[in-house]
């Protein structure tokens, strides 16, 4: 078979490329190693965020129970019905996936790929020649030299769970254990999250993420710092997880949550010319191969971003443009909003003030508690903050970083701001609907 693009991966990064092309009239295949669908819509973002509306929603009504929401405090996260819920969602996806693959005329194979040559590929022994070729394989856990690795289970057992184990331990203080910690603690498991650094949730503001740290212990979740997993062991009813240090942890289950790396394996990418170094594809500045132009990448395989869904979709957005209108575009990740769902969730934009003083950026920081806005206080949240950082002189927005019950709806907004070069006078005078997370900011910029 000859097309003019192959696409490996039916991810968000996949399938937008591959209907661009087929829409200015290519033909194209995509190919699928696992399921159709992609790590957002069946394993990651969508998911994910199915169990934090219900776990946001239990507890929301916990703690406005003694404020007019009837029933008493006894409303909790039922994980086996949350499950349920879920897959509501995501056991259509596949499927659905597929078909509109089809329906848009693009061949839809399942299987693994592997290359051939420079423009051959092979899917389960049939041959295809391609004029391109896109690898949008997403991530996957990255393999480290843990002894008894073989103990972990990850996000994609998580969001699978029937039942919630009585007790965790996640190695690694990032976005995924931060997450399914919040989630393990509110289905009424013992969790524990152990960090390597001395800080964990690395591209967050440091401040808030201490007082995240601190509204995590105080629900009952240990965090510990400067613990590096070492061995994880079988262990009566479970497992115990040794760190480096001496410490060690016991859990039913231990998640990795230590970090994901590109998709790459099994490619054959050797055979087609396409170098790799330390994991990552070798990727001039419009996302195609150093080695090959006829490859392109996007997404968590191409790893030129931060590993979110808009970065992919961005990504996607830039090679459709490479591919059909010639080499010159390259992507810009400038601006990428992003929330860690936890409980409260926490939201950045921009620059970090730690990124500011590193580069020497004159930064004036506006920060304030808001624990005592109305909206949040209606909420019954105990825990919310800011921090903006504001360029003296043209007042340019450089980062905003929230803590609290509406942070990832009211991020977008100063990424908006961002994106259109409207400095925080001008933001603080737009005219927001009242009372919304929205119209906090014009308090927030003072
Ligand atoms: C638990 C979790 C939660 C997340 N939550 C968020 C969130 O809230 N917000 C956010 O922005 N991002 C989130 N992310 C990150 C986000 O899911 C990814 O950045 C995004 O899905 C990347 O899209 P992609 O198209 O690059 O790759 P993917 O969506 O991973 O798609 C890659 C596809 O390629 C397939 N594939 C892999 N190997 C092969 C092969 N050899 N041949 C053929 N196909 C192959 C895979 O099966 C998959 O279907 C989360 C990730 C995880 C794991
Ligand atoms: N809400 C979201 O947008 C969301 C949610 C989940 C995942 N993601 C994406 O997926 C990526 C992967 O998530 P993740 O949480 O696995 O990785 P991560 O990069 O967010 O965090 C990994 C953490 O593990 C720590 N670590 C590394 N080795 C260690 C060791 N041996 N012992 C203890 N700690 C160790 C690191 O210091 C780091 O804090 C994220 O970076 C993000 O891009 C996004």
């Amino acid at each position: 078979m000859d097309v003019d693009l192959i696409v490996l991966g039916s991810g968000t990064a996949g399938v937008k490329v591959a209907t661009r092309c087929r829409v200015a009239g290519w033909r194209v295949a995509l190919v699928e190693a696992r399921q159709f669908g992609g790590t957002c819509a069946l394993r990651g973002c969508e998911p994910k965020k199915v169990f934090w509306t219900l776990a946001e929603a239990a507890e929301r009504a916990q703690r406005l129970s003694a404020k007019g929401v009837g029933g008493g405090g006894g409303v909790t996260l039922d994980w086996a019905a949350a499950q349920r819920f879920k897959r509501s969602f995501t056991d259509p996806v596949p499927e659905s996936r597929r078909e509109s693959l089809e329906r848009a005329g693009i061949i839809a194979l399942h299987g693994q790929p592997r290359f051939l040559g420079p423009d051959r590929i092979a899917v389960d022994g049939q041959e295809i020649r391609f004029r391109h070729a896109l690898i949008a394989t997403g991530a996957e856990p990255a393999e480290l030299p843990i002894a008894g690795r073989e103990n972990l289970s990850t996000s994609d057992d998580f969001l699978s769970l029937e039942d919630m184990p009585k007790s965790l331990v996640l190695l690694g203080g990032g976005y995924i254990s931060f997450e399914c910690a919040h989630l393990a603690r509110r289905a009424g498991a013992e969790v524990t999250i152990l960090e390597g650094g001395d800080r964990p949730l690395a591209p967050f503001d440091e401040a808030l993420v201490a007082r995240l740290v601190e509204k995590t212990r105080a629900l009952g979740i240990r965090v510990e710092l400067g613990c590096k997993a070492a061995a994880i062991r079988a262990d009566a009813g479970g497992f115990r997880v040794e760190c480096g240090d001496g410490r060690s942890f016991a859990g039913a289950m231990v998640l990795h949550g230590l970090g994901r790396r590109p998709a790459l394996s099994g490619l054959g990418l050797e055979a087609a010319g396409v170098p790799v170094e330390k994991g990552r594809l070798l990727l001039d500045p419009y996302l195609r191969s150093t080695g090959n132009e006829r490859v392109f990448a996007a997404g968590d395989a191409a790893a030129q971003g931060p590993a979110l869904t808009p970065v992919a979709s961005h990504d996607a957005a830039v090679v459709a443009r490479n591919l059909l209108e010639g080499c010159h575009t390259k992507p810009d990740y400038s601006v990428v909003p992003s929330a860690a769902f936890t409980l409260p969730p926490l939201a950045a934009v921009g620059l970090t003030e730690a990124q500011a003083k590193e580069r020497g950026i004159d930064y004036e920081l506006r920060e304030g508690d808001m624990a005592d806005y109305q909206s949040v206080r209606r909420t019954g949240e105990d825990t919310a903050a800011y921090r903006l950082l504001v360029a003296p002189g043209s007042g340019a927005i450089l980062g905003a970083h929230l803590l609290g019950p509406e942070a990832p709806d009211s991020i977008n907004l100063f990424a908006l701001a961002m994106r259109a070069g409207m400095g925080a006078e001008a933001l603080s005078r737009m005219m927001t609907a009242y009372p919304t997370g929205g119209s906090n900011i014009a308090s927030m910029l003072g």
